[in-house]
This record gives structure tokens, C-alpha cells and sequence, in this order.
């Protein structure tokens, strides 16, 4: 007789660990499988982002950063300080903490909420029945009212450039490099291309960055991605748009790239080189044959608005399933599952999740940019301010970068708030606020924003859409 659980979820990352605690909050006998084995050879809760995503990037991000700042930009504060070395060894350890830490209190969290952890593989078959194979031991079925699978995704290959995880490595391989390239290559200006690439080019590599596309950030307000691309520019980044990687040779312990541009064909050999050319959705194993849920056109479960499957009782979230490949929009797609399946009224609203890009400034966004307003036809009117007028961040020495709204002209309602600068992972949260609460541009206008503030620019922009901003000179838009 199988075992029965009320639901079972397949994944452990950020939408699965999350879907499992509030299932079981909600008093749901809930087990979780997760097959992930970590570094240190132990079974791991907590998915890419926790493992070998979100977490350990940042942590080389704030640590790299901190090492370029020592080198040269604490100058001008007045800190000197002797010679600056790197221990490539110890900035890798803490990372490694960090991630141990978080991932074990994911599995704390899992005891006290009583969801059992399944460690192996499991594989949706018909009538919501689950085959769960052990990390050792025999297959086993089991049975669920409820199924949420959560698998997530894996890097995109490309026959171009075959990973190894040695001279060519993946988001995974870059984050555990022994040392410092001299010359590295990125294929892929995307998120992942910018934000690791940028970690070497602090620790001492000469990044050289190829993208296929033409177009830098071309999902981002291009307001933002051109001044973006200026300050990557101008630390070092060289980014090379237009170009297409077309083949790719390890000799020795290098590479050599070939690439094709307007200009024609091209070869560069690197020391290493990051393939970042996205991720797909990873339902290889997930389902059987006759599990019954559909994929669309680009492999993705087939699920509604709320996450339903075809198969009635099995949901999908995260980055198996259209939008996103974010961990936040895959931790509120858990959350509604799991409110979902206890007959609640709830829902993500898609059109609020915001986006961050964790190089330094960081870019940050949410809703429409200038571009699909443009597009819409409706009107519209931005406002735009310069960190360079903020006085927190002239103290902070962080006056790259600026703050811009997109707001419907006629309703004054807000479309979409864009920032490349300071902090912009945490000052989008207002936009976030503003556009779910429905404000309008004059709402933000009469709040009281702290003085001296990072989000007094946020405060100027909203000003600014409406030729009122005090520390800019606006010159008045001819109608
Ligand atoms: N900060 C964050 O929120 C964060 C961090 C990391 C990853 N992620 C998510 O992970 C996913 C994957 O990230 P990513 O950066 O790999 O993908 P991406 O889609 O953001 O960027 C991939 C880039 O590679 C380019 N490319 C593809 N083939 C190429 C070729 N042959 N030559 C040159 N360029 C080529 C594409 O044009 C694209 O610009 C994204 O959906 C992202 O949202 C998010």
C-alpha cells in the first residue's frame, strides 16, 4: 500500500521549501523530495538559488567588492591602507559558510513546520501518484491529494562552447574558480554574464563580455541600460554587443573563442570562460510518460493563472512555469499553491514583480518601461533624477546612476519605476508598494521622505514627472 501524504512537492528550492512550510502551516501532512547533493557531499534543501545561485553570487559580489573598494576608492574617504592582497581561499570559505548556513536552517525550518523531507528523486505519474527514489535504496510509490512540482531549471548548453567545468564553466563553476583569470570571456550579457563577471573583474580579471544581441539589456528601460553600460564600461567590463559565439577550442589549460560581428569573424583566447546564455526549465525525470500534465511550445508547464496544471490536484511554480526565472516569483507562486489547494482567494500579481541586477550600481525595475509605454499608445509622462543631486549619495560617494518613472498621463497612476544606482535592490521595493497599492505620481509627491536619504531621489523623480523636482534644473517638455 503506497504511503499517503495531503501533498507532496517535488524540489526544495524557493518555491518548494516555501510551498511545504505553508502547506503544512496550513495543517497539511507535507512532504518534500529533494535530491540535491552539495558540495560537502551531504543532501541539501534550498535549490540552485541557496545553493549555487542567489546566495553564493552575493557573496562574492559584497566580498569582491569590498576587496576593489580597499584597493583604490577608500583613497578618497581618507583611509589609507598597505598593501592589499587577496585570499581567494577565505572569501570562497565564507561563501561556503554562508550557504551551509542557510541551507541547514532550511532543513531546521522543515522540523519544526513537521514537513518530511524525501532525500532522492521524484517522478510524477497518473492519479497524482509519486514514484520517490532514495539517495540509496529502492523506488517506492506514493500517493498525494495534492502534487506542486517545483523542479526548477538548469543552464542552457550550447554546442558552441561544451562546459567542462574546468577551462569552460557554467553560473555553478564560475562561482568556484581556484583562481583569479587572467582573461576571461562571458558569453552572454545577461543577468548572470554581468553579475559574475563583474565579480572577477574586481578580483583582478580582464573581463571580456560577448553577446549575441545588439542591444544592451534589452528588457530594461534603455534609459537605464545605456547609462548601465557606461558605468560597467568604465570599470572595466568590456562588453562586446553584436556578437555571436560561434566556436570555441580548449588547447592547454586556455580557450579560443570565435565570434562573428558586423565587422566580420573574430578569435580571443581566454584563460576561462563562463557560458551564460540562460536557463530552461529542468523536467528531465519529473514526469512520466503518463503523468498527463502538458508542456507549451517552449517546454514549460502548461499551468494557469494560479498554477494549475491540465491534471486536476497538480500545480507547477517557480521556474518550471511561464514568467520569471526568479526565486520571489517562485516563493509567492508556493505560497498562493498552497492557499490554493485550502480552497483560499489568492493570487500573485504578476504585474509588480520587480527585477534586480546585482552588479555595482545595482539595476533594479518593475512594471512597464518607457519603451512599452511608447508602444501602448496610451500616454504617458516620465520623471528622471540623477543620484548625482542626492546628498546621501555624494556622502556615500555613490552619485552614479539615477531614479525614473513611467506614469500614465491621464489617470497619473504609476506604470513603472527604473533605477541604476545605490541600493536599487532595496529603493524598487517603494515602486513595488506604490504600484500594488494602485498610487498615483501625486501621491508620492505628498509623502515625507527621510532627509538625508537615498530614497529622497525616488521622492525627486515622482517631483520630476510633473516638472516640480527641487534639486534639478527641469526644463519644461514642449507639448
Ligand atoms: N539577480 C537575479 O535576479 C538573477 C541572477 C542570476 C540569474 N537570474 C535568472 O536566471 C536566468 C538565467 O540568467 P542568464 O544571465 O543566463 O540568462 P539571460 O537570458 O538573462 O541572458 C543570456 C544572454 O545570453 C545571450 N546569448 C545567448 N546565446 C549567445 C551566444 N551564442 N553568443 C553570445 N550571446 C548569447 C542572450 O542574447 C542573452 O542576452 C534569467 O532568467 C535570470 O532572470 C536572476
Amino acid at each position: 500500500m503506497a504511503d499517503n501524504y495531503d501533498v507532496i512537492v517535488i524540489g526544495g528550492g524557493p518555491g518548494g521549501y516555501v510551498a511545504a512550510i505553508r502547506c503544512a502551516q496550513l495543517g497539511l501532512n507535507t512532504a518534500c523530495i529533494e535530491k540535491r547533493i552539495n558540495k560537502q557531499d551531504q543532501p541539501a534543501l534550498g535549490g540552485t538559488c541557496l545553493n549555487v545561485g542567489c546566495i553564493p553570487s552575493k557573496a562574492l559580489l559584497d566580498s569582491s567588492w569590498k576587496y576593489h573598494e580597499t584597493q583604490g576608492a577608500l583613497a578618497e574617504h581618507g583611509v589609507k591602507v598597505g598593501d592589499v592582497s587577496l585570499d581567494l581561499d577565505t572569501m570562497h570559505k565564507r561563501k561556503d559558510t554562508i550557504v551551509k548556513n542557510l541551507t541547514g536552517g532550511i532543513a531546521q525550518l522543515f522540523k519544526a513546520n513537521k514537513v518530511t523531507w524525501l532525500q532522492g528523486t521524484g517522478q510524477l505519474k497518473a492519479n497524482k501518484q509519486v514514484e520517490f527514489t532514495p539517495l540509496d535504496g529502492d523506488a517506492q510509490v506514493l500517493q498525494a491529494e495534492h502534487v506542486i512540482l517545483a523542479a526548477g531549471s538548469v543552464p542552457v548548453d550550447i554546442p558552441v562552447a561544451p562546459v567542462d567545468q574546468k577551462v569552460i564553466v557554467d553560473s555553478t563553476g564560475a562561482l568556484d574558480l581556484p583562481k583569479v583569470p587572467k582573461r576571461l570571456g562571458v558569453i552572454g550579457a545577461g543577468v548572470i554574464g554581468l553579475e559574475l563577471g563583474s565579480v572577477w573583474a574586481r578580483l583582478g580579471s580582464e573581463v571580456v563580455v560577448l553577446e549575441a544581441v545588439d542591444t544592451f539589456l534589452p528588457a530594461v528601460d534603455q534609459q537605464i541600460a545605456k547609462d548601465t553600460q557606461k558605468q560597467l564600461t568604465k570599470q572595466g567590463l568590456d562588453i562586446r554587443l553584436g556578437a555571436r559565439v560561434t566556436g570555441s577550442e580548449v588547447k592547454k589549460d586556455k580557450v579560443e573563442v570565435s565570434y562573428a560581428d558586423g565587422d566580420g569573424d573574430h578569435q580571443e583566447t581566454f584563460d576561462r570562460l563562463i557560458v551564460a546564455v540562460g536557463r530552461r526549465p529542468y523536467t528531465e525525470g519529473l514526469l512520466s510518460q503518463d503523468a498527463g500534465v502538458t508542456l507549451d511550445e517552449r517546454h514549460y508547464i502548461y499551468v494557469d493563472s494560479q498554477c494549475r496544471t491540465d491534471v486536476p490536484g497538480v500545480y507547477a511554480i517557480g521556474d518550471l512555469v511561464r514568467g520569471p526565472a526568479l526565486a520571489h516569483k517562485a516563493i509567492e507562486e508556493g505560497v498562493m499553491v498552497a492557499e490554493v489547494i485550502m480552497g483560499e482567494s489568492t493570487q500573485v500579481n504578476y504585474d509588480t514583480v520587480p527585477s534586480v541586477i546585482y552588479t555595482h550600481p545595482e539595476v533594479a525595475w518593475v512594471g512597464k518601461t518607457e519603451e512599452e509605454a511608447k508602444a501602448s499608445g496610451e500616454a504617458y509622462k516620465t520623471g528622471v533624477v540623477p543620484f548625482a543631486a542626492n546628498g546621501r549619495a555624494m556622502a556615500a560617494g555613490e552619485t552614479g546612476g539615477m531614479v525614473k518613472f513611467v506614469a500614465d498621463e491621464k489617470t497619473d497612476r504609476v506604470l513603472g519605476m527604473h533605477v541604476v544606482g545605490p541600493q536599487a535592490s532595496e529603493l524598487i521595493q517603494q515602486g513595488v508598494v506604490a504600484m500594488e497599492f494602485g498610487a498615483t505620481i501625486e501621491d508620492l509627491q505628498l509623502m515625507v521622505f527621510g532627509h538625508p536619504s537615498l530614497s529622497e531621489t525616488v521622492h525627486e523623480a515622482a517631483l520630476a514627472a510633473d516638472f516640480k523636482a527641487i534639486h534639478v534644473a527641469q526644463r519644461r517638455r514642449k507639448k
